[in-house]
C-alpha cells in the first residue's frame, strides 16, 4: 500500500502572512490539495503563530467535513497546555507531538524517549482516551530501547524526521547511509506494533527511495518542498507528482 501524502499548509500561511490580506488562502490550497489527490492536510499551529493562526483551525476542519470528509487533518506541535486545547477544539484525526521549543526556527528533532517518557505517557495517554491517533516524533535511529519506550507510551505510530536526509540532496553518499538508519528505524517500530509517518524537508527527488526502503510507510506529510513545487507547477499537478513519487497510481 503507498504512502498516503498529507500537505503542509504552514508555508503558503508563512506567505499570506506577509501581507495583511487573505490570500494566499490556506483553505483554498488545501482545497486544491484535497481535490487534487492528497489524503490530508497536515498543520502545526506553534505558539507565537509565525505561520498557522489558530484561526486558520476552525476553517481547516470545515473544509474536511464539508467537503473531504474521506480525509484527515493532522495537527502537529508540543503537547502544552494551549496546544492540547486547540487539539480537544479541532479534533484532528491524528496529533503528530513534537519536542519543539517555541523559540526554535523549524522541528529539527525527534523525542528523547527515555527522558521524556513520563510527559509523553501522560499526554498519550489523555489523548488515546478522547480518540484520536497519536504519532510521536522520532530520529533515524534504530534504537531499539527508544523505540520500545516510544510504544509503551500507548502511541499508534512514530514519524520519522526526515530533515538530515532530506539535506543530503548534495551529498548522495551520506544520503546512502541515513536512509538506511531511517530504514533499520522504520522496521524496528514496525516489529514493536508501531505504524510509521515520515516527513521534513521531502521532496519529489527523495521521497521514492524512502517509500522504496519504508514499504509499509504509512503516511508523508509535505510543505516546504511541495509549497516551492507549487510555485513552478501549481498545486494541484504538484501533489499529483508527489502522490507519484509515493508510488500510488494517480
Ligand atoms: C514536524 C515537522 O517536521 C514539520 O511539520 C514542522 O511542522 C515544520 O515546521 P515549520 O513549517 O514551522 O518549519
Ligand atoms: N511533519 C513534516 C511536515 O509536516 C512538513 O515538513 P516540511 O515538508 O515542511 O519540511
Amino acid at each position: 500500500m503507498p504512502a498516503k501524502l498529507s500537505v503542509n499548509l504552514n508555508a503558503i500561511a508563512m506567505l499570506r502572512n506577509r501581507r495583511d490580506l487573505p490570500w494566499p488562502s490556506v483553505t483554498g490550497l488545501g482545497q486544491i490539495a484535497l481535490e487534487a489527490g492528497a489524503s490530508g492536510l497536515t498543520v502545526h499551529p506553534r505558539p507565537d503563530q509565525r505561520h498557522i493562526r489558530f484561526s486558520d483551525l476552525a476553517p481547516i476542519r470545515s473544509l474536511i467535513d464539508d467537503l473531504y470528509p474521506q480525509t484527515e487533518f493532522n495537527m502537529e506541535g508540543f503537547p502544552n497546555d494551549e496546544f492540547l486545547d486547540l487539539v480537544e477544539r479541532h479534533q484532528p484525526e491524528q496529533v503528530t507531538l513534537v519536542p519543539d521549543d517555541p523559540a526554535q526556527a523549524t522541528s529539527d528533532h525527534g523525542w528523547d524517549f527515555r527522558l521524556n517518557h513520563n510527559l509523553l505517557g501522560n499526554v498519550v495517554g489523555r489523548l488515546k482516551k478522547n480518540g484520536f491517533r497519536v504519532s510521536l516524533f522520532a530520529d533515524g535511529d534504530p534504537d531499539v530501547e527508544a523505540l520500545t519506550i516510544a510504544k509503551e507510551t500507548g502511541a499508534d505510530r512514530i514519524e520519522l524526521y526526515t530533515g538530515p536526509y532530506g539535506g543530503c540532496y548534495d551529498d548522495p553518499e551520506r544520503g546512502e547511509i541515513l536512509l538506511e538508519a531511517l530504514g533499520q528505524t522504520a522496521d524496528i517500530a514496525r516489529t514493536l506494533g508501531l505504524e510509521v509517518n515520515a516527513g521534513h524537508d521531502l521532496t519529489v527527488a527523495n521521497l521514492p527511495a524512502l517509500a522504496a526502503r519504508i514499504p509499509h510507510l504509512a503516511e508523508v506529510s509535505i510543505g516546504h518542498g511541495l509549497t516551492a513545487d507549487a510555485l513552478e507547477y501549481g498545486m494541484a499537478e504538484t501533489v499529483r507528482r508527489f502522490c507519484r513519487a509515493c508510488g500510488q497510481d494517480i
